[in-house]
């Protein structure tokens, strides 16, 4: 026995290939996972939260092999494995990447998945009993009614019947499927489970049952276990620690209770003020995450996160509100992708009886500010000459001098990548507002 970690999860990357023309050249990655690392201790459900498309899906099948990771290690300890130390060469033994045949079917009986759809792991044209007691039967189990047993035992310990066997899928309602699905994945005694969104498809009204479920069945068998949701209330309900995903890369990770009541990531904290309160006398301020995850295809440079963050660093040269900095920065992006059209403010404001020409610059001007969240007046000087000179290229159909004009506006943030910072106890985030405390704040001496 040694206090190796289960999986060992290290710079692990799933990159898909954009293809072009007939000859399907690639001309692209979609860098769905994109370098994460994390442990999970035996008997510990860690929690992988993030928006929809910031790569968990992808995460666990590469975790889980079902899908073959383009770069890094997972390196399992389970099933008699632990111990084990690295080859000369570097590689190690239990990296389920490299696994072939004999050593990848044994991690199919060790790892098991728990999906979304539990329709999607049950077939419709074999009894529930069946479908449960096919995965003995794959792994070497002939004496069919042992398996009977066994699966009619496990059928009641998720809280099902025994009786229920010889039925089918379609008999049973989302959360008793899903009751099945678990049987499935407890049936070959697994040490790892990796469960994704496994309630998110179910009627909000069965969650607890099966999320509490989940939580005995990991006590009763000892699992450890990755538990993937896009909702931070699940998380809390689950996870003994926590890992936030965005754009392909983890941003913090920690005890949940640290990272819940200490956020040090802005994206956490977003995905923390849309958790609903029960408490009217607690004031949280509701953070509007705008706009969906950009594409993995082309992230954005520096931290993932700039160009949505609330809290993204102001250039020394401007001191202003930090949501008018965050507007600023928004409105530059916007007029750079070429997606700010003046003509069409016109058009709609001049209505049907107007010629869209008799909107004036000004109008425009305002309309603009309006739309961007930009006051009327920036509270700093300079940023305000550089924001009306903008605007006034922009209303005269100037496209190129309101983009070199907003150019101006740049943050540390897009330019370098954060580093991660120790807030202790296992509690990393990757922000360089952290980075830049850290390094304001030297330690204290230590006498
Ligand atoms: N086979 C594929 N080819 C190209 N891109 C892909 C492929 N599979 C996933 N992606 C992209 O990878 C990114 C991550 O997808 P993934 O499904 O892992 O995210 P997710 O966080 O699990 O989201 P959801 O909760 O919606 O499933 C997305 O941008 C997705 O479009």
């Amino acid at each position: 026995m040694t206090d190796d970690p289960i999986v060992s999860v290290r710079n692990l990357k799933k990159h898909y290939p954009i293809t072009e023309g007939i000859l399907s050249r690639q001309v692209g990655a979609a860098k769905a996972v994109d370098g994460i690392s994390f442990d999970i201790a035996e008997g510990e459900t860690l929690g992988l939260v993030g928006e929809s498309g910031c790569g968990k899906s992808t995460a666990a099948s590469s975790i889980i092999r079902l899908e073959d990771p383009t770069d890094g290690e997972v390196i399992f300890n389970g099933g008699g494995r632990q111990g084990r130390t690295r080859n000369s060469d570097g590689t190690h033994p239990n990296d389920i990447t490299k696994f072939q045949d004999e050593e990848l079917k044994a991690f199919r009986r060790d790892a098991q998945m728990i999906f979304q759809d539990p329709s999607s792991s049950l077939d419709p044209r074999m009894t529930v009993g069946s479908s449960v007691a096919e995965m003995l039967l794959v792994h070497g189990m002939t004496d069919k009614q042992r398996r009977r047993e066994i699966v009619e035992d496990l059928l009641e310990r998720v809280g099902l019947s025994a009786d229920y066997y010889d039925r089918y899928p379609h008999e049973f309602s989302g959360g008793q499927k899903q009751r099945i699905a678990m049987a499935r994945a407890l049936v070959l005694n697994p040490e790892f489970i990796v469960a994704d969104e496994p309630v998110s498809a179910l009627d909000v009204s069965i969650r607890a049952e099966i999320l509490s479920l989940l939580n005995d069945i990991q006590e009763e068998f000892g699992l450890s276990m990755l538990f993937i949701s896009h909702d931070m209330s699940v998380i809390r309900e689950v996870c003994d620690r926590v890992a936030v995903m965005y754009l392909g890369e983890i941003v913090e990770i920690g005890d949940t209770e640290d990272v819940f009541s200490d956020p040090q990531h802005p994206y956490t904290e977003a995905l923390l003020s849309a958790i609903p309160t029960p408490d009217p006398t607690v004031d949280r301020k509701n953070i509007e995450l705008k706009g969906t995850v950009p594409s993995p295809i082309s992230p954005p440079s520096g931290c993932r996160f700039h160009t949505r963050c609330h809290r993204v660093i102001q250039s020394d040269e401007y001191d202003l509100e930090q949501e008018h900095w965050r507007a600023l920065l928004t409105f530059r992006d916007r007029v750079r992708g070429g997606e700010v059209d003046p003509d069409s403010i016109r058009t709609a404001l001049s209505g049907e009886e107007r010629d869209p020409s008799d909107v004036t610059d000004e109008t425009v001007k305002s309309e603009l500010r309006t739309e961007f969240d930009l006051p009327e007046r920036i509270s700093d000087a300079d940023a305000e000459s550089t924001l009306e000179t903008a605007l006034d290229a922009l209303a005269e159909g100037r496209f190129d001098d309101a983009t070199e004009t907003l150019s101006t506006f740049s943050t540390p943030c897009e330019k370098e990548e954060p580093g991660e910072t120790d807030h202790g106890d296992g509690h990393l985030s990757s922000c360089l507002r952290n980075q830049s405390e850290v390094r304001a704040e030297p330690a204290p001496a230590d006498d």
